[in-house]
């Protein structure tokens, strides 16, 4: 089966010029067919505040109002989406911006209330691997910006690592996946402030551990929870690494 990298990239990376063409650069020198998935968080949560929109976070994920909607529609979908886009044409990089809604990419249910209402999120309902793998095949290197659309009209906020494992997992049928998550460490640690505690491999009962014992936190439980998620839908390898290490060894790295 032929090889496909799916590589996100986080709000912290994407939100700096200067770590932003870093990766960019990395990316660009990626052999093979590749899909490049954002982040953006952090814009979001800038532009917001200066628009005078109060962010809120609950378990990792955006309580999407209206008007907040709106302010991520407009950052993901085109700033950082367009930024990336234009930085990866400069790169000689045939890239193709897309969020959700276009050739209907990605369609999702707005997440139903229960104990919170998140507001405008879209659990991910199904993603047109067949348009995708067409494109890469074309040599067109897809975008995609965290974005998803119901099939009524409306936009819907999507995290970014699931936009990431789920169209690794629709890919995975059709190609031979490594999904790729990088961040601002090194891979995932055993003590977050010392950075070369890096561990090298992870299992789901290691996973539980860690998370009891308060080693994993955060962000890092539903990255990794998507992560073992994608190894069991046929997903070969996720990697979890510094944005400056994507073409390199090390990380942490999970196989099933
Ligand atoms: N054991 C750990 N190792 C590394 N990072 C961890 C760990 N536990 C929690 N984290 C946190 O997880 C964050 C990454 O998750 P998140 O903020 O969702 O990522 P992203 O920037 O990719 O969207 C890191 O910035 C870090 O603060
Ligand atoms: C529903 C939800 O939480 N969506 C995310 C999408 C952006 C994202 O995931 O960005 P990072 O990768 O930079 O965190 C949000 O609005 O923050």
């Amino acid at each position: 089966m032929e090889k496909l990298t799916v590589i996100k990239v986080g709000g912290k990376i994407v939100e700096e010029e200067a770590t932003l063409y870093k990766l960019l650069d990395d990316f660009a020198a990626i052999e093979g067919y590749k899909v490049l998935v954002h982040g953006g968080g952090r814009s979001a949560t800038k532009l917001a505040a200066q628009l005078g929109i109060e962010s809120k976070m609950v378990n990792g994920r955006r309580i999407t109002d209206a008007e907040t909607l709106k302010v991520v529609t407009m950052v993901y979908g085109g700033l950082v989406n367009k930024n990336i886009v234009a930085g990866l044409q400069a790169r000689g990089v045939n890239a193709l911006g897309l969020t959700g809604a276009d050739m209907d990419v990605i369609r999702s249910v707005k997440r139903p209330v229960k104990e919170v209402d998140y507001g405008f999120v879209g659990d991910v309902k199904q993603v047109n691997a067949a348009f995708l793998a067409d494109l890469i095949h074309k040599g067109v290197v897809p975008v995609m910006a965290p974005l998803t659309h119901d099939g009524e009209g409306h936009m819907l906020n999507t995290n970014a690592d699931t936009i990431a494992g789920e169209t690794a997992k629709a890919l995975a049928g059709l190609f031979d996946v490594t999904l790729v998550f990088c961040f601002e460490k090194k891979g995932v640690l055993r003590d977050e402030n010392d950075d070369d505690s890096v561990i090298p491999q992870i299992t789901p009962e290691e996973f539980k551990q860690y998370v009891a014992d308060g080693v994993i936190q955060g962000g890092m439980i539903p990255k990794l929870e998507n992560s073992f998620e994608a190894l069991n839908a046929g997903v070969s390898e996720v990697v979890i690494t510094l944005a400056s290490a994507i073409n390199g060894n090390s990380g942490t790295r999970i196989r099933k």
